[in-house]
């Protein structure tokens, strides 16, 4: 299957996962991040404002508050180039509905640079053990890894793990990658 397909495919499997089934997995996710040595030691994290068919990252996001980190969301800030910055949130009153059900920062948000951000927590919907991703097509996480140099972690359910996935070039693999099933971690590339 190409990218296109696998990537439709995990959306209608996702959005067929009941909200009982979510909760329960997301929880079990959690679990495994918080007791981490990459997430217990970085400061700032970036973590995406989860919509309804993703891995939740709300028990995260306050876990990060209660914990006295940091935390940054990201902000499509040049949709026609598909560029988006990270800005600071520290309650769910910073954060406004832009369009689709996309969450992001308010323009008030201090705009934090990849040297202040220790760990980026990147989405996706289809993922392999060694780390390789396949994200919404927009390319914004590709273009913003790019150039970043600290931890990454995806959070996946088990069912979006496959042995093999297609890359291209410009695809940045995660270091870590927690399901509710297990632990992946890949050396830095
Ligand atoms: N929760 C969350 N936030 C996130 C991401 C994510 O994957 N999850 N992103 C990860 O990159 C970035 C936003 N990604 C985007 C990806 C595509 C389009 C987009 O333009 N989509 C199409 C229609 C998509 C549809 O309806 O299925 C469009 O509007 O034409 C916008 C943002 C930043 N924020
Ligand atoms: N570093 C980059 N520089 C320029 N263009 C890029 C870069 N990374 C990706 N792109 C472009 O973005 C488009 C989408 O890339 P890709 O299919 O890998 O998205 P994705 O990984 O699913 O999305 P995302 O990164 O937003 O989660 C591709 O057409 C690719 O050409």
């Amino acid at each position: 299957m190409d990218k296109a397909a696998l990537r439709s495919d995990m959306k209608k499997r996702l959005q067929n996962v009941s909200t009982d089934e979510h909760l329960v997995r997301a929880d079990c996710i959690t679990n495994k991040v918080v007791g981490m040595k990459e997430w217990q030691q970085a400061q700032t994290v970036s973590i995406t404002i989860s919509r309804a068919f993703e891995v939740s990252t709300k028990a995260l996001i306050e876990a990060s508050w209660a914990q006295g980190k940091r935390v940054c969301a990201p902000k499509c800030v040049n949709p026609s180039q598909r560029t988006m910055q990270f800005f600071e949130i520290t309650s769910w009153d910073d954060l406004e509905n832009v369009y689709l059900d996309l969450y992001e920062p308010k323009a008030t948000c201090r705009l934090l640079s990849r040297n202040e951000i220790d760990l980026i927590i990147v989405p996706g919907l289809v993922f392999s053990p060694s780390g390789q991703r396949i994200g919404f097509g927009g390319g914004y996480y590709d273009r913003y890894l790019a150039d970043y140099h600290g931890m990454t972690l995806a959070l996946a359910y088990a069912f979006q793990v496959m042995e093999d996935i297609p890359a291209e070039p410009f695809d940045v693999n995660v270091q870590c990658l927690v399901t509710d099933e297990q632990i992946y971690t890949v050396e830095a590339q």
